[in-house]
Parts: structure tokens; C-alpha cells; sequence
């Protein structure tokens, strides 16, 4: 049976920038993504979101800022772990991005986005995000860097993708 762990996703628009960050230590060391984490027991997922964008490049939003448009899976050949993953989105946001010990902050132009370097599954899911659409995708991997396969779908509301699934 697999083991599910929730882990927060965050992208901050500008205009037509997104910002991410290189991942300098841990998990996806390397790459550059969005920021995001593990949540705490003792926090909802919004906050755990907000924190973690925060701890990651001293970028601040209110969680109710904070919209949630994707969910993702992530499951590894031969491994019980399923990391079940809420991506939220803003463009509301106080703070200049800032390396921490974790991440260096970048921005890159919406067209300019450095595929070669992220996840192999960020090339077939962020053209959803960036056109503004909500989705949920689902990728199994061999090791990290190859994917076994992988089903992607556009949904017309999270709300009611939540509701039905068993949990989450
Ligand atoms: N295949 C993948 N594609 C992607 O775009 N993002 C992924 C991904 N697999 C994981 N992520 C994201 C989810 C989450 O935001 C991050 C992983 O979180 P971390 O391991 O960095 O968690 P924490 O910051 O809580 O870890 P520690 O502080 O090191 O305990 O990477």
C-alpha cells in the first residue's frame, strides 16, 4: 500500500514573470521549481504554503491569497511513498525574493522557462498553468529522472475534485 505525504507547491506571478527557485540542498537539488514543503501537523495547508515560500525566499502572502490550481502525484517505481502535492498560485505578494540557505530566487519570463533543468514532469504540466488552466496530473517515475508514465487532466473546479477523493 502506498504511503501518502502532502507537500505545498507555490508559484508567484509578475506581469508576465514567474519566480522560482534553485533548490540548493535536499530533495530536487539542482533544479529549479516553485517553493513549497511538507505540512506541519499543526497547520492548515494554506499556511503551510505561505511558510514555506517565506523560509524559502522571504517572499510574504497572506494564505488567502493563495489559489489553489493544481494537484499533483508523485509515485516512484519500487518505493511505497505517493507524494500528493496542492500547487497554489498568486500574483498578490510583499517582499523582493531573496537567497536562503534552501533556494535561489529567480525570475524568468513566462516564455523563457528553464525546462532542462526542473523535473521532467514540469514540461508537460506547466503549459496548463501558464494558460491558466486547473489540472491534476498523476507521474510515475523510474529513479528521478525518468517518467514510467503519466496522465494529466483538466479540471473545472478544485473544490469538487477535493470532495471527490477519499482524502485530502
Ligand atoms: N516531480 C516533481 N515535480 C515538481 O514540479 N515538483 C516536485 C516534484 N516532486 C516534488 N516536488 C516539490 C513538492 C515540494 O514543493 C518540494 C519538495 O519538498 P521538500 O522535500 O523540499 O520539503 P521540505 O522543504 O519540507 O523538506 P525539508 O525542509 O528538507 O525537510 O518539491
Amino acid at each position: 500500500m502506498l504511503v501518502k505525504k502532502l507537500f505545498t507547491l507555490v508559484f508567484i506571478n509578475n506581469e508576465d514573470q514567474i519566480l522560482l527557485g534553485l533548490k540548493k540542498r535536499g530533495f530536487g537539488v539542482k533544479k529549479w521549481n516553485g517553493f513549497g514543503g511538507k505540512v506541519e501537523p499543526n497547520e492548515t495547508i494554506l499556511e503551510a504554503a505561505a511558510r514555506e515560500l517565506n523560509e524559502e525566499c522571504c517572499v510574504s502572502v497572506r494564505p488567502s491569497d493563495l489559489k489553489n490550481i493544481a494537484h499533483l502525484e508523485f509515485t516512484f517505481e519500487g518505493q511505497p511513498t505517493l507524494m500528493d502535492v496542492r500547487v497554489f498560485s498568486t500574483n498578490v505578494f510583499e517582499g523582493n525574493p531573496k537567497e536562503t540557505e534552501e533556494m535561489l530566487p529567480k525570475w524568468f519570463k513566462n516564455t523563457e522557462v528553464p525546462f532542462d533543468d526542473m523535473w521532467p514532469d514540469d514540461r508537460i504540466w506547466f503549459p496548463y498553468m501558464l494558460q491558466g488552466k486547473k489540472f491534476f496530473g498523476k507521474f510515475h517515475y523510474e529513479g528521478f529522472d525518468k517518467i514510467l508514465n503519466y496522465k494529466i487532466e483538466e479540471i473545472d473546479c478544485m473544490k469538487t475534485f477535493y470532495a471527490g477523493r477519499k482524502s485530502t
